[in-house]
């Protein structure tokens, strides 16, 4: 397998230079291989939001470089990489937008990157496919392609922000906790999609959640961060074999 996510030496220092100086990230070296699916674990405030955030462009690393595909990303900004990389965000209000339906939602993430006034052209000729691939989930999403947004459920919201981050294949796809503030069922429902999206599309995926059972369960690789440095980093059969408590000895402070 090819590398297609190499981070070199990236070191995230905030508030430099202050009283408030904090080094977030310490020099962290992260290569993915094409279709890696990663399930990135750590107690709160390790830095795995901090680590997306440098990957998505939101924020630049002090010290070291994203490298996508053998292409330098280190200066890019937000926007430019998004043509590439493709997020999810715990706040099912992120990610879409709330004063248009269903099925514009759905065509503006068919036309990423394109020009702006072009995008809305041709909403017809999609709402079979967009009635298709809503109804993978039996949350009714499906039947609301015409609803605005902003009066979906928060499963409803989420599952579209999910299908609009892989409508068009990304090069990547960040996941940081995508349904930790969904109940029980529909978060199981959506990370059960989530993986048949991620196998089918041959995707290479980072997901953060604190579920250990989701970690163990999806992905064919555990990252454990603590203190902005990487514990831990297994895959294939030794992944396989982790247990929770195993995985517990990386939680200390
Ligand atoms: N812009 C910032 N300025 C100051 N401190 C920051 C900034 N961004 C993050 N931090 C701090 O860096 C640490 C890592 O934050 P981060 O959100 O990456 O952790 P996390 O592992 O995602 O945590 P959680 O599991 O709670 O979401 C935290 O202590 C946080 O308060």
């Amino acid at each position: 397998m090819s590398t297609l996510l190499d981070l070199k030496n990236i070191t995230t220092t905030v508030n430099a230079g202050t009283k408030e100086e904090k080094k977030i990230l310490k020099n962290i070296n992260l290569q993915l291989a094409d279709g890696d699916f990663v399930t990135l674990l750590g107690t709160n405030g390790a830095g795995k939001s901090t680590l997306l955030n440098i990957i998505n462009g939101s924020l630049f690393p002090s010290e070291g470089h994203v490298i996508l595909d053998k292409e330098d990303l280190t200066a890019w900004s937000e926007v430019k990489r998004a043509k590439y990389i493709s997020q999810v965000f715990q706040d099912p209000k992120m990610g879409t937008a709330p004063r248009m339906t269903v099925a514009e939602n759905l065509l503006l993430a068919t036309k990423r990157g394109e020009h702006r006034g072009l995008r809305m052209r041709g909403l017809d000729k999609h709402l079979a496919e967009f009635k298709k691939i809503t109804a993978k989930l039996p949350n009714g999403l499906s039947e609301r392609l015409d609803t605005f947004v902003g009066n979906l459920s928060g499963g409803q919201r989420q599952t579209l922000s999910f299908l609009m981050a892989t409508i068009k294949k990304p090069k990547l796809l960040l996941l940081d906790e995508h349904t930790a503030a969904l109940d029980p069922n529909t978060s199981h429902q959506l990370l059960e999609l989530t993986n048949q999206v991620v196998q089918k599309d041959h995707l290479t995926c980072v997901m953060i959640t604190h579920q250990l059972k989701d970690a163990l369960r999806y992905g064919n690789r555990i990252v454990i961060l603590n203190n902005g440095k990487i514990v831990l980093d297994v895959c294939g059969e030794e992944k396989n074999k982790l247990t929770e408590k195993a995985i517990l000895q990386y939680f200390t402070d």
